[in-house]
């Protein structure tokens, strides 16, 4: 079933939905000898002329209502409801008991299990958060048809440009501007348009974007400031069942001289504040990629590290820098018009940049250590005064960066550390080229000068032949696991189901699931309005993310997802990095992603920190053939079953230029300085995928 049929099928049932618009929102304006392989035991902007009018000039008006809203409440409620800020009390609901509807792993059972609470369990809570403004359908001709969806991909969007070739920001704005009109819904300005196949752009504030007075009013939302108080700072989940098996998980480090590896905190010599803050924040034990990384940044080097979702790569890079700053002494924050921060750490979305600054919070708890978090979809002058305050550890989006940069309010000659989480999508077609204007900013300090970290669970060849420029020669690669692997705690299903019966499909699961928290990916912002509308209506409490909502929207979106208002999140891409959800149990790729890569990242929102997890995802034959051999891969490396329709498909959808060529492989199972990777399997690395729909979900 197409998107249109949708609309024919969903329109009736919500014209009587009126979307509330909030008036005052508006109304202002080479080399590697060395080869280690041990257990780790051992050792938007504003919203250019604004969204509202789009809205109305694109048939958001008059009863043709956009945007799921899922939650109850009209108003943004300040203070803690922000889906940024982690409950300081531990609900968690890991029971086992609950975890039901499902086989063990050879797919999914249907709704007459016994174990199964009652098919209309979420509905019969009563919740009903969501279609508040029901969804808009825009006018008919508003949304691309795969034609033009080609054509724009083709010629406007950086997918098909050079790799790291151009300046990118031309055809970006081209591409935005004219995307927004064409389809009738907000397109915001912001640095995260980035696609599944690894395209995005996005458009600075200096550039005409965020902060241009020509574009319409100014963003006016200013984030609610996070809880202050030690509980709310030191909030954090359990470590799972599944935490010590981290022990076993093979490392390999590679490049020379690397320092061994530490076994516990105590080895790291940290000083006593850090110390307490990591006991606060109920580590006692260090995962793999923190047993690697932590000595090898101690010990000034550069580093590539690629470890499995959830576990603990943030914590890796943060406690290193904080304990060289506190080591090297630092100047405690006070008000200057420019900062020049110690150390920027960059990531791809608001929302993984913001979580990136609550740990950094946490971690810096009681020094004077000043971090401060910056983010498109948010008013610029509130980005400032944040900094101006004092910034020792600047976590930013790209495009914010950039622009803050371009406003002299941050001086790069004081950096030492340079943080990209999530590498492999800063580095690709989209951010790459933004990443190269950031090194290359006057008084940036040269690689040599600067320690360059990279951290992230995929990280595709190619990939990691573009980082080399931005780190030193002798940089080290750490590799817990398998590059690209998935995690292991996460039981993988793949159930073949066209598309005319996903929701069917997708209804009849999550009434299995019951209240369990639980995120459906979809392919397109579109959709994820669709789908959380459609299961509004079925009266399963959901809410849903993506880069067509409002900063404002998207955060109280993922705090009533967080807090279990609303225990479904249906969401792009734009979720499927870094977020650390306590207690997502389930993950359901309503649509599978289009590359492999995507898939990890999106699977790794469950299973974290040792806790288990499952993964369901819907194989459209129609679309997702070219996943088949990647998936079989995945699937494979994580010991789950592997379907027997799944395996054919991947044998007659083999193409053995694939496999170790230079058009790209779905993993590099080593450092690629090492040579060509034996262990690769065919498929698209994440700037190759062939799906031109993609570009809508990042956006
Ligand atoms: N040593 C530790 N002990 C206990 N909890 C930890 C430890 N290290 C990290 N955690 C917790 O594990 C969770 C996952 O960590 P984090 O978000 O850093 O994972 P990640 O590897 O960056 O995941 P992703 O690849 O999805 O970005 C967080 O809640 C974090 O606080």
């Amino acid at each position: 079933m197409g998107d249109e049929d949708w609309e024919a099928e969903i329109n009736p049932h919500m014209s009587s939905y009126v979307p509330i618009f909030e008036k005052d929102r508006y109304s202002s304006g080479e080399n590697v000898d060395n080869f280690n392989r041990t257990p780790a035991s051992s050792s938007e902007m504003d919203d250019g002329p604004s969204r509202r009018d789009h809205f109305m000039k694109s048939g958001f008006a008059s009863g043709r209502n956009f945007g799921n809203r899922g939650f109850s409440n009209s108003r943004f409620e300040d203070g803690d409801s922000s889906g940024f800020w982690r409950e300081s009390s531990n609900d968690c609901e890991d029971n086992p008991t609950r975890n039901r509807g499902f086989s063990k792993r050879g797919g999914y059972r249907d709704g007459n299990n016994s174990e199964a609470s009652g098919p209309y369990r979420r509905g019969g809570r009563g919740s009903f958060r969501g279609c508040r403004g029901g969804f808009g359908l825009g006018s008919p001709n508003n949304d691309l048809d795969p034609d033009e969806c080609m054509q724009r991909t083709g010629g406007l969007f950086g997918s098909r440009r050079p790799v790291l070739s151009g300046t990118g920001n031309g055809d970006t704005s081209q591409s935005r501007s004219g995307s927004g009109s064409e389809r009738g819904g907000y397109r915001g300005l912001n640095e995260e348009v980035i696609t599944g196949s690894g395209k995005n752009s996005w458009k600075s504030e200096a550039e005409g974007g965020e902060s241009s007075d020509t574009q319409g009013p100014k963003v006016t939302y200013i984030p609610p400031p996070p809880p202050e108080d030690e509980d709310s700072i030191f909030a954090h989940y359990q470590t799972g069942i599944n935490f010590d098996k981290y022990d076993t998980i093979l490392v390999e480090v590679s490049g020379h001289d690397a320092p061994p590896a530490i076994l516990t905190f105590e080895e790291a010599n940290l000083c006593q504040t850090l110390n307490n803050n990591i006991a606060k924040a109920g580590y006692t034990k260090l995962t793999p990629v923190q047993k690697y990384s932590i000595p090898i940044i101690l010990a000034g080097r550069d580093l590539m590290a690629c470890a499995q979702t959830g576990s603990g790569k943030t914590a890796a890079f943060l406690l290193p820098i904080l304990a060289h700053m506190m080591r090297d002494g630092i100047t405690a924050s006070r008000f200057k018009e420019l900062q020049e921060p110690e150390c920027i750490i960059v990531a791809p979305t608001r929302e993984l940049v913001n979580q990136i600054y609550l740990e950094a919070r946490k971690f810096s708890f009681g020094t004077c250590v000043r971090a401060v978090v910056i983010y498109g979809g948010t008013q610029l002058g509130h980005s400032i005064r944040q900094i101006v305050q004092g910034c020792n550890i600047l976590c930013a989006t790209p495009g914010r960066l950039m622009d803050i940069i371009g406003k002299e309010k941050i001086g790069l000659k004081q950096i030492k550390y340079l943080v990209l989480d999530e590498a492999d999508r800063m580095l690709d077609m989209g951010f790459g080229p933004e990443m190269k204007k950031l090194i290359s900013c006057p008084g940036m300090p040269s690689k040599e000068q600067r320690q360059t970290l990279m951290f992230s669970a995929t990280f595709p060849e190619e990939i990691q032949r573009l980082a080399a420029e931005f780190l030193k020669s002798n940089y080290l690669f750490v590799a817990v696991g398998q590059v690209g692997g998935a995690c292991r705690d996460v039981q993988q299903t793949v159930l073949q189901v066209g598309q005319f019966s996903k929701r069917e499909k997708l209804v009849e699961i999550l009434r299995n699931i019951g209240d369990e928290r639980t995120m459906v990916f979809v392919e397109t912002k579109k959709k994820a309005d669709f789908i959380a509308t459609f299961l509004c209506q079925e009266k399963i409490s959901t809410t849903s993310i993506h880069g067509d909502r409002e900063q404002r929207e998207r955060e109280q979106a993922l705090g009533d997802f967080r807090f279990g208002k609303c225990p479904v999140l249906v969401a792009t891409s734009v979720a499927a990095r870094g977020l650390d959800i306590e207690n997502v149990q389930h993950v359901i790729n309503f649509d599978l992603p289009s590359t492999i890569d995507e898939y990890v990242h999106r699977i790794g929102r469950t299973g974290r920190c040792g806790n288990t997890g499952r993964a369901i995802s819907f194989f459209d034959l129609e679309s997702d053939n070219h996943l088949a051999q990647p998936l079989v891969k995945v699937l494979t490396d994580a010991q789950q079953d592997v379907p027997a329709w799944l395996e054919e498909i991947a044998f007659s959808t083999y193409i053995p230029g694939f496999s170790g060529s230079t058009r790209g492989n779905v993993f590099a199972s080593v450092d690629t300085r090492k040579g060509k990777s034996t262990l690769n399997t065919a498929g698209f690395s994440s700037s190759q995928a062939p799906n031109p729909l993609d570009d809508e979900s990042w956006d």
